[in-house]
C-alpha cells in the first residue's frame, strides 16, 4: 500500500511540473486507489475477453501492471514517448527519425505504424496505409501493458486512422498529446488527404497538448490563408488555437527569405517568437518529426510546454549544423544525424554525458539554511527540482561522512528519477561511495586533475574559479565547467572576492569550458547576470535565493521564469 501510494505521488510530482493534462493524473490515481482496496490476487488474474483477442482488458491489465511494478519492489522508470506516425524507408524522417530523436534526448519510444512508405531523398515513391484495425490493435498493444508518458503523432493518413486514435486516447489517457499536423513531405509529396483536415479539426485538436504545424499545414488548416511574414504566423497561430488545442507552434522553416528559422509560439495568451540561425543545407528532410518528437521527449522527461519547444529548436538546430555536410542518397533533401552528440564522442571512448545546458538553474544546498527552515535535505532538493532545478550540488562541510552519504544516495534517487544530475562539493569519496555524477571543487580542494584521475572519464568535475588563469587551468585539469564568482556580495560564504559582472565576463570570454555565475544571485539580479551574454555563460548558480527561503519550490519557478524570459529576450545561447 505504502509503495502504491508512493509512485504515486511521485507520478503527481511530475504532473505539477508539467501542468497538462491533469485528466491522466486522476485516472491514475484512481487506479491505484483501485489496487489498493482490491485483493491483488482478483486482479493478477483476471479472464481475457474473447474481444481483445485473448489478452487482459485495457484497464485491469493496467492496474495488474502497477500490483506487479509494486510488488517488484518498482524497477527504473523511463520517460518515454509513443510515436503514432509513418514509417519512412530512408529514415530520415517519420517513425526512424522520431525514435532516433527520443533516444538522443533519453527518452524511451514505442511506436504504433500508421503507413509503410517508400521515400528516399528523392521523394516519395509509394505510401502504403495500414488498416485502421490494425493501427487500433497496436494502440492497445502499446497503451495497455506500458506507462507511456506522452503521444506524439505524425503522418495520420485518414480521418479513420485520427478517429481510432482519438478513441484509444480516451481509453487510455496520457500526460500530454504532441500533434505534427503532417500532410506534405519536403519533397512536396501528399502524405495525408485533405479529408484528415476536419479529422484534425474536429476529433484531435481539443486533445492536444501543442500542434506544430509548418507554413503550409497551418495553411491548409485555415483554408488557405496565406504565410508570408512572422505576423501572420502570429495570426495563424491564434485562429489554430481557436480550433481547441492548448498551445500552438507555427513552424517558420519554410518562411520565405528569411535568413533565420523563426517559429511562433503562442499558449493562448502569449505570443514567443522563437529564433534561430537558418542552417544552409540540403539535409532538412524529417526536421518537423524531429521537433515534434523532441518536445514529446522534453515533455516526458518533466520539463514545462516553452521550455520543451525552446529545447527541441535548439536540438534541431545542433542536428542541422552538425548534418550539413553529410551526404546520404543522392536527391535534394537529405536526412539529419539524430546521434550528433554520440558521434562527436565517439571517438573519445568512454566519454560523459554532460550537458552544459544542465547548468541553467543551478542549486547548491546549504546545511545550515536547511536545519534553520527545519527541513530535510531531501525535501530541499526534492522542492528544488520540482520548482525547475536542471542540476543539483550537496554542499555540506560539517556532516559526518555516513550521514552524508546517506544523505547523497537519498537525493541521487530524486535527481535520477527527475533526469537531474547530482554532483557532490568537494568530497570526491562520497560521490565515489554513491555513485554521483559528478564533484564540484574549489581553489583549495583536491585538484580537478587529481579528481578526473580518481572519478575518471564519465563523471562531471566543476571548478570554482575568479580569473582567466584559473580557468585555463580547469580546461587543462580536465574540467567540465566552471563556476565563476562571487559575482554580488554574499554572506553564505566567508572572506570570498567579489568580481562583480565585469570580472564574470573577463572569465567568460576566456574560458573554453561552460560557465556557470555564480554568489549573491538572486531574482532581483539573475537576469542582469545572464545579460552579460557571453555564449559560454549558460547559467545562474543558487544558495541562498532558494535554500534560505519558506518555500524553495516557489523561488526556483520564479527565477526559472526569468532565466528563461531574459534568454529568449536576449537570445541567449544558453
Ligand atoms: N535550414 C534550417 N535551419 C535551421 N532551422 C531550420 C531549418 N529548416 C527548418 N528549421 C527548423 O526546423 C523545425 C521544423 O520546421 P519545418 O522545416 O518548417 O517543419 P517541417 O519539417 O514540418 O516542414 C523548425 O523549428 C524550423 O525553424
Ligand atoms: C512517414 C513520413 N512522415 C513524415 C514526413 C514529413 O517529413 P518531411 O516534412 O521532413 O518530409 C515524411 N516525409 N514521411
Amino acid at each position: 500500500m505504502l509503495e502504491l501510494l508512493d509512485s504515486c505521488d511521485s507520478r503527481r510530482f511530475r504532473a505539477s511540473k508539467m501542468q497538462i493534462n491533469p485528466s491522466f493524473y486522476t485516472s491514475s490515481f484512481m487506479a491505484v486507489a483501485a489496487v489498493a482496496t482490491a485483493s491483488p490476487s482478483s486482479l493478477i488474474y483476471t479472464r481475457p475477453s474473447s474481444r481483445s483477442g485473448g489478452r487482459i482488458p485495457g484497464s485491469a491489465r493496467r492496474t495488474t501492471a502497477l500490483v506487479m511494478a509494486a510488488g517488484n519492489g518498482g524497477g527504473r522508470t523511463m520517460p518515454h514517448v509513443l510515436t503514432v506516425a509513418g514509417s519512412d524507408s530512408g529514415a530520415g524522417a517519420g517513425i526512424q527519425a522520431d525514435i532516433k530523436a527520443c533516444g538522443a534526448l533519453g527518452a524511451y519510444c514505442s511506436s504504433v505504424i500508421t503507413a509503410v512508405t517508400a521515400q528516399n531523398t528523392v521523394g516519395v515513391q509509394g505510401v502504403h496505409p495500414v488498416p485502421e484495425a490494425f493501427v487500433a490493435e497496436q494502440l492497445r498493444s502499446v497503451l495497455s501493458d506500458m506507462a507511456v508518458d506522452v503521444v506524439k503523432t505524425g503522418m495520420l493518413p485518414s480521418v479513420g486512422i485520427i478517429k481510432v486514435l482519438c478513441r484509444s486516447l480516451q481509453e487510455f489517457p496520457v500526460k500530454a498529446l504532441v500533434v505534427d499536423p503532417v500532410m506534405v513531405s519536403t519533397s512536396g509529396d501528399m502524405l495525408a488527404g485533405p479529408s484528415t483536415l476536419s479529422g484534425y479539426r474536429d476529433e484531435l485538436f481539443a486533445m492536444a497538448d501543442i500542434v506544430t504545424p509548418n507554413l503550409k499545414e497551418a495553411s491548409a488548416l485555415l483554408g488557405g490563408m496565406s504565410l508570408r511574414t512572422v505576423s501572420d504566423m502570429c495570426s495563424a497561430a491564434k485562429s489554430i488555437h481557436n480550433l481547441g488545442p492548448r498551445n500552438v507552434l507555427v513552424k517558420g522553416g519554410h518562411l520565405p527569405g528569411s535568413s533565420e528559422a523563426t517559429d511562433v509560439f503562442f499558449d493562448g495568451e502569449n505570443y514567443h517568437v522563437i529564433r534561430g540561425s537558418h542552417v544552409n543545407t540540403r539535409n532538412t528532410h524529417g526536421t518537423g518529426c524531429t521537433l515534434a518528437s523532441c518536445i514529446a521527449a522534453e515533455l516526458a522527461k518533466g520539463s514545462p510546454m516553452l521550455q520543451a519547444v525552446q529545447r527541441a529548436k535548439t536540438f534541431v538546430e545542433s542536428a542541422l549544423d552538425y548534418s550539413k555536410d553529410i551526404l546520404i542518397g543522392n536527391g535534394p533533401q537529405g536526412p539529419l544525424d539524430h546521434l550528433f552528440d554520440l558521434n562527436t564522442h565517439a571517438h573519445t571512448a568512454g566519454a560523459r554525458s554532460f550537458d552544459a545546458k544542465d547548468l541553467f538553474l543551478y542549486a547548491v544546498t546549504d546545511s545550515g539554511m536547511n536545519r534553520k527552515w527545519g527541513r530535510s535535505i531531501v525535501d530541499a532538493v526534492k522542492a528544488s527540482i520540482e520548482g525547475g532545478a536542471t542540476i543539483v550540488q550537496l554542499r555540506d562541510k560539517e556532516a559526518e561522512t555516513r550521514d552524508f552519504i546517506e544523505a547523497a544516495n537519498a537525493c541521487l534517487e530524486i535527481c535520477r528519477s527527475n533526469g537531474v544530475p547530482l554532483l557532490i562539493n568537494d568530497r570526491v569519496d562520497v560521490a565515489l561511495a554513491c555513485d554521483a555524477d559528478g564533484v564540484h571543487v574549489g581553489q583549495s580542494d583536491m585538484p580537478a586533475r587529481v579528481a578526473r584521475s580518481i572519478l575518471g572519464p564519465q563523471k562531471i568535475i566543476g571548478v570554482s574559479c575568479k580569473t582567466a588563469a584559473q580557468a585555463a587551468q580547469a580546461w587543462a585539469d580536465g574540467a567540465d565547467y566552471i563556476g565563476c564568482g562571487g559575482v554580488f556580495p554574499t554572506t553564505t560564504k566567508a572572506n570570498n572576492l567579489t568580481v562583480g559582472l565585469d570580472g564574470l565576463k573577463a572569465v567568460c570570454l576566456a574560458s573554453k569550458v561552460p560557465v556557470v555565475a555564480i554568489g549573491g544571485i538572486s531574482a532581483a539580479n539573475a537576469g542582469s547576470v545572464l545579460e552579460i551574454s557571453v555564449p559560454s555563460l549558460k547559467g545562474v548558480a543558487v544558495v541562498s535565493a532558494l535554500f534560505d527561503r519558506e518555500c524553495i519550490g516557489t523561488e526556483a519557478r520564479r527565477l526559472k521564469s526569468i532565466l528563461m524570459d531574459t534568454s529568449s529576450h536576449a537570445k541567449l545561447s544558453v
